[in-house]
């Protein structure tokens, strides 16, 4: 099972627009339109399919929202920062 991370080597690695929520890690993208975020969202669960590590997607109109958290570790691991890294080379 994958360690978990400290808060520090949290905050070290998190990238750029994520926050660290409790036992999560959290972004909310911000699109033009609502299809946008649907798109978006298919990426994100094509790339989570494949690692097979899934997060929560929320998608509103004109934003999604991605949390990341490694349930079977309770807490965040570097799959999740990793996971977030993948993320954001869909937008
Ligand atoms: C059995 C277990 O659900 C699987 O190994 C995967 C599925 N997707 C998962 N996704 C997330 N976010 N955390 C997990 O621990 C996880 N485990």
């Amino acid at each position: 099972m994958a360690d978990l991370l400290t808060d520090e080597e949290i905050e070290g690695s998190l990238p750029e627009q994520w926050e660290h929520d409790d036992d999560e890690i959290v972004r909310i993208y911000e699109f033009d339109g609502y299809l946008d975020g649907v798109g978006f969202a298919a990426g994100v669960g094509g790339i989570a399919q494949d690692a097979f590590h899934h997060p929560e997607i929320t998608i509103r109109y004109q934003e999604v929202e991605i949390r990341l958290t490694s349930h079977e570790a309770g807490g965040i691991t570097e799959m999740d920062i990793s996971l977030a890294e993948r993320f954001d080379d869909v937008v």
